[in-house]
């Protein structure tokens, strides 16, 4: 006889009281100490569910502090970071994106928006300001999905003159997606699921990293942005604070938190495939980046599940009187559309308006 273990498992524990008061304030993240959890320290991980819960459901945004990832290696990676944005044009320019989403992304080159945004805020219309470097999840040249051509599973376009940002943000990345999947159980009892729900959809989980450099404008145009609101379409996105403000979070009321620097923090938010699991009971929070005041470096990890996992609502997440919000596919067959509609580089009207020349030598 088999026995299978329910998916349901109620968390009855009650979010602390210093959560409901950043929540009802609105005014900061919310910070959560994961260190007694990772510790394994009895109780943690339930209380941590019941305070993910409670933020999931409010503002979508919160800071960790403990999580176990060096100091030195994020700080490391922010100089590396600040290095590859100084590398020649020339050679960020052969690297472009196309029609994989990994290499270089010039700034003011595309256009930030997605139906997401267009229902909560409004289109966005405005090139975004920031360039940046994006990384999928480090494959080799064997790769079933390398050698098919798979969209957005190429090789990552890594910078040959600068030979020590490999080396450190392919250790950064390895220690993220570690945390990521570190985290899952707290998600998993956020959502009143027994605590390794999560682990059969995060065999070889996905992940896309976004080096960005904010360059501070002296003209911004009316409507425009750094990086202009959007909602992420991870799992969970994970953020090292950086001490350099523009980072703004809608909050429940609609209005822009921006948040505060806190030392040695990341800052954690969930994107849209946990709001289709979740039926959208925890919610993909806007956010934006505006004009820094000076030199801004953002080092963003998204976490994914596996490509053949599914991102329907989990039945127990549809509660009694809900239909399911979502259809049923796989992670990656939401993830290209998803960032199709985001990102705008790829059609060919829209590059003739932003980019005429480089338009018409591509034919
Ligand atoms: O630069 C930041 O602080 C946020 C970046 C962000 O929202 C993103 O990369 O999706
Ligand atoms: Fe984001």
């Amino acid at each position: 006889m088999t026995t299978t273990t329910p998916n349901f498992l109620k968390n009855t524990t009650a979010p602390s009281e210093a959560v409901r008061k950043a929540i009802v304030e609105a005014k900061e993240l919310p910070i959560l100490d994961v260190g007694p959890y990772l510790a394994g320290v009895p109780g943690a991980l339930e209380q941590l569910g019941a305070d993910v819960r409670h933020i999931q459901e409010n503002l979508g945004f919160f800071a960790i502090i403990n999580h176990g990832i060096p100091q030195t290696l994020i700080d490391e990676s922010f100089h590396q970071t600040a290095q590859l944005f100084e590398i020649s044009g020339d050679e960020k320019n052969k690297h472009r994106v196309g029609y994989h989403h990994q290499g270089y992304l010039p700034p003011k080159s595309s256009i930030l928006q997605s139906t997401a945004i267009k229902e909560k805020i409004a289109l966005n219309t405005k090139k975004d300001t920031n360039s940046a470097w994006l990384f999928m999840r480090e494959r080799d040249a064997n790769d079933p999905k390398v050698k098919a051509n798979v969209r957005h599973r190429g090789l990552n376009q890594w910078p040959s003159s600068l030979p020590t940002f490999k080396s450190t943000l392919y250790q950064y990345q390895t220690s993220m997606e570690k945390l990521g999947k570190e985290l899952l159980p707290i998600y998993a009892r956020a959502l009143n699921l027994r605590a390794d729900y999560f682990d059969s959809m995060f065999q070889t989980p996905e992940y896309y990293q976004r080096c960005a450099y904010y360059h501070p404008e002296e003209k911004m145009e009316e409507g425009q942005f750094a990086l202009a609101p959007h909602s992420d379409g991870s799992f969970l996105t994970l953020l090292p604070m950086t001490p350099v403000p523009g980072l703004q979070v809608m909050t429940p009321n609609k209005e822009w938190l921006s948040v505060k620097y806190v030392k040695d923090a990341l800052i954690v938010n969930t994107g849209q495939v946990l709001n289709r699991l979740s039926n959208d009971h925890f919610i993909a929070t806007p956010h934006r980046v505006i004009n820094p005041p000076h030199k801004r470096y953002a080092m963003t990890f998204f976490f994914y599940p596996d490509d053949d996992a599914s991102v329907a609502p989990i039945a127990e997440c549809v509660q009694s009187g809900e239909k399911a919000k979502y259809d049923s596919r796989t992670f990656y067959d939401f993830f290209v559309p998803y960032l199709d509609d985001l990102y705008h580089y790829n059609d060919t009207n829209f590059m003739k308006e932003v980019e005429p020349e480089r338009a018409m030598a591509q034919g």
